[in-house]
């Protein structure tokens, strides 16, 4: 009898995984890194909920792709998020996960050696301790959740999350919101439609029943209760910005109509900026001055920024790697990054104590 392969035909291989237990057991929770996390997401929610009128700042490089380079970054960020306090709460940009238009390199976990060996096992474990690395600095990280199972690896790191605009869409990715800790910024869609966040928020605050893993690695129902942090992020679409008021307004509206709280946060990176990093203050100075005019709505912005500005190729050669760069989307400097914050904060100082409490 002729045996025909009549499943997983294009699949070449399953490698196990560590579980999440044994990668935790690796790089256990430290007290203080867990007071950290915790403080962060209460913050969070404080801004959501107007308890705390400070607007809050996702910064950092596109994606981490050298950890001495990333944390040379957050002792930096750090020193900014003490001065700037007052006025702006800093949450460190941490995206191991990038969803890529066609392909491309998919980020520190999923080939953490950039070179095609894609060690997902060895790259949970670095983001892990790339995480509790940050966590001793005192910052408090934003991340994308991309793949599905990731969370139960590190999600007791997190303090921000953010479903992106390729995903925000995805049934998976709303309910793995809906189970999530942290508050989570949904994106509009690549082509600008804001309904499709609207609509995730709406999903994700619902308790949902589905397929994933728990701490032992074993396929489970996972079954969640909702989470009621959703909030939308603008990052432009179709090649046009809708960080501008009527954009901003016709998206408060959209939130009221469906009931949702008005919490908007500005992308001041991708469609906002046309991927020109060099445009990044240009568009925060303009969230800023709307809060000035008194825009209630505004809670949050998001700047893509890493040592040294602008972007590089992978080379062949990683010895090639330029420094703090970034190897996905180019991004500001880390002098324009200090200047645009002060100046945000600057500008802020005054007109907080008028926001809505
Ligand atoms: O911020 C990241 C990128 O915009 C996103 O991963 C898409 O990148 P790509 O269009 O280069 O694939
Ligand atoms: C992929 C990203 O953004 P977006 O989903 O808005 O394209 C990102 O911020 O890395």
């Amino acid at each position: 009898m002729t045996h025909f392969a009549i499943e997983n035909i294009n699949v070449s291989a399953f490698d196990a995984m560590p579980s999440p237990e044994e990668i935790h057991a690796r790089l256990p929770l430290s007290p203080a890194a867990a007071s950290l996390v915790m403080n962060g997401r209460e913050v969070l929610r404080n801004i959501l909920d107007r308890r705390d009128r400070r607007l809050f700042v996702v910064v950092g490089p596109c994606s981490i792709h050298d950890p001495i380079a990333g944390l040379d970054y957050a002792r930096r960020l750090k020193t900014l998020a003490d001065e700037v306090s007052e006025t702006l709460y800093l949450v460190m940009r941490v995206y191991f996960e990038k969803p890529r238009t066609t392909t491309g390199w998919k980020g520190y976990i999923n080939d953490p050696d950039m070179d095609d060996s894609f060690r997902v096992d060895q790259g949970m474990q670095l983001a892990r301790e790339f995480l509790l690395e940050l966590a001793e600095i005192g910052l408090p990280a934003g991340t994308e959740a991309l793949d599905p199972i990731s969370p139960q690896y590190l999600g007791d790191l997190i303090a921000w999350t953010a479903i992106g605009a390729r995903t925000t869409e995805s049934q998976t990715h709303r309910e793995i919101s809906s189970g999530l800790s942290t508050p989570v910024g949904f994106k509009n869609g690549t082509n600008g439609d804001v309904a499709i966040a609207i609509n995730a928020i709406l999903s994700a605050s619902r308790p949902h029943s589905f397929l994933g893993i728990n701490g032992q690695g074993r396929t489970s129902i996972v079954r969640t209760r909702g989470n009621r942090y959703g909030h939308l992020v603008l990052r432009g679409g179709d090649g046009r910005p809708n960080y501008d008021t009527v954009s901003v307004q016709m998206a408060e509206q959209a939130l009221g109509k469906a009931g949702l709280p008005r919490n908007i946060v500005i992308d001041c990176s991708h469609a906002n900026s046309y991927k020109k990093p060099e445009l990044q203050p240009l568009v925060m100075a303009d969230v800023v001055n709307q809060v000035r005019l008194g825009n209630q709505s505004l809670v949050g912005m998001m700047v893509e920024s890493n040592l040294v500005a602008g972007n590089q190729a992978i080379p062949e050669d990683l010895s090639q790697l330029k420094y703090g760069c970034s190897v996905t989307d180019a991004c500001v400097d880390w002098e324009s990054t200090e200047k645009m914050i002060r100046d945000a904060a600057r500008l802020l100082h005054e007109v907080l104590p008028t926001r809505t409490g």
